[in-house]
């Protein structure tokens, strides 16, 4: 009897959860979710994390799929895509977004955040939410920011220890101004090119070199490529997360609801997996036979000296209100 009555409170309670996820408006939908690096990488672990969190939510009725590899196109190719409806989420760098936001561009300074902690705090704050806001009118929303990471030299034509070793190196740098200016400054030939075709620059020797976090170096396999890496952590890279503006307007309250919570619980999976590999990356790259260079503080002090002429630059396009009010609010963290 006792058994009885505990099987029924079970199904009524199952019935009741089930009533309750059916109670929500969700329709059954397909969510293409496309990305750049590989499916084992933290952008698709995190991708993944969130499409079960998602399903999980909506009981099955949200089913995001993740396209890795570039596979529904490089990072502006899949921002133009959800602008016109054609998809309707990625994650991607907000470095490539500055043709769209050019404020985007001051995540791009070198040597803004010392350390993941003021990252975060400035990005799921006040100032990361006014520019994400900003893509709204342009077709895109911005849902949270994932961390690509602290981004370091790798070449494969001798060891960097000073900026002197950069000179004549043809270096790849994302399309972004900032990137372009800072190694231009820096002694490197600059070469902008989408991240989808970087390994083949490498391979061929088109490119010498390139800079990215060591996660990064890891999973797109530049090991194979490259010789020498040198840990200059010249910039945070943060990644964003977008849906189509016009696909969102569609959606009903609870299903954007439910991809909001699945987004902000794949940002704290996200972060806390690519710490992890970042942690493990370097004893896999030496493994891999990459020759590792430490970039001594007096020399990251003549980079953040000749990497001035960036920021100047990027102040006069119209930002130096957006790099004061940056600045302001790191002195209150650090206060
Ligand atoms: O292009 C680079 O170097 C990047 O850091 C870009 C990102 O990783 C990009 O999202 C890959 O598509």
């Amino acid at each position: 009897m006792k058994k009885l009555c505990h099987s029924i409170f079970t199904a009524l309670a199952l019935a009741g959860l089930m009533a309750g996820a059916s109670a929500e408006d969700y329709k059954p939908r397909m969510i293409r979710f496309g990305y750049g690096l590989a499916e084992d990488s933290n952008q698709g672990r995190a991708v993944k994390f969130f499409a079960d969190d998602l399903a999980r939510r909506t009981g099955g009725k949200l089913k995001a799929k993740g396209f890795g590899g570039a596979s529904l196109g490089n990072d502006m190719q899949m921002q133009n895509a959800l602008i016109g409806g054609a998809q309707e989420m990625m994650v991607g760098s907000t470095a490539t977004l500055v043709g769209i936001v050019s404020e985007f561009g001051v995540f791009d300074l070198p040597f803004v955040f010392r350390n993941e902690r003021e990252a975060d705090a400035i990005l799921d704050g006040p100032f990361g939410q006014k520019l994400a806001d900003k893509l709204q009118e342009k077709g895109l929303v911005g849902l949270v920011y994932w961390e690509n990471g602290f981004r370091n030299l790798t070449n494969s034509k001798r060891p960097v220890s000073r900026m002197e070793d950069m000179q004549g190196i043809k270096l790849r740098v994302m399309q972004n101004p900032v990137y372009i200016d800072m190694f231009k400054g820096f002694g490197a030939n600059a070469i902008p090119l989408p991240f989808s075709e970087l390994f083949t620059a490498l391979e061929t020797g088109t490119v010498d070199g390139q800079e990215n976090p060591v996660t990064t170096i890891q999973s797109s396999k530049f090991y194979e490529v490259q010789k020498y890496l040198s840990m200059t952590k010249h910039v945070y890279s943060p990644w964003i997360v977008l849906a189509s503006k016009r696909w969102w307007d569609g959606l009903s309250n609870d299903e954007r609801k439910a991809i909001q919570e699945a987004a902000a619980a794949s940002r704290d999976f996200e972060r806390k997996d690519s710490r992890a590999a970042s942690a493990k990356a370097i004893d896999f790259l030496k493994s891999k036979g990459m020759q590792i260079t430490v970039v001594s503080d007096k020399e990251i002090e003549r980079m953040q000296e000749a990497s001035r002429q960036a920021m100047f630059k990027f102040a006069n396009d119209g930002h130096a209100k957006l790099i004061k009010d940056l600045q302001g609010d790191l002195e209150k963290l650090r206060k």
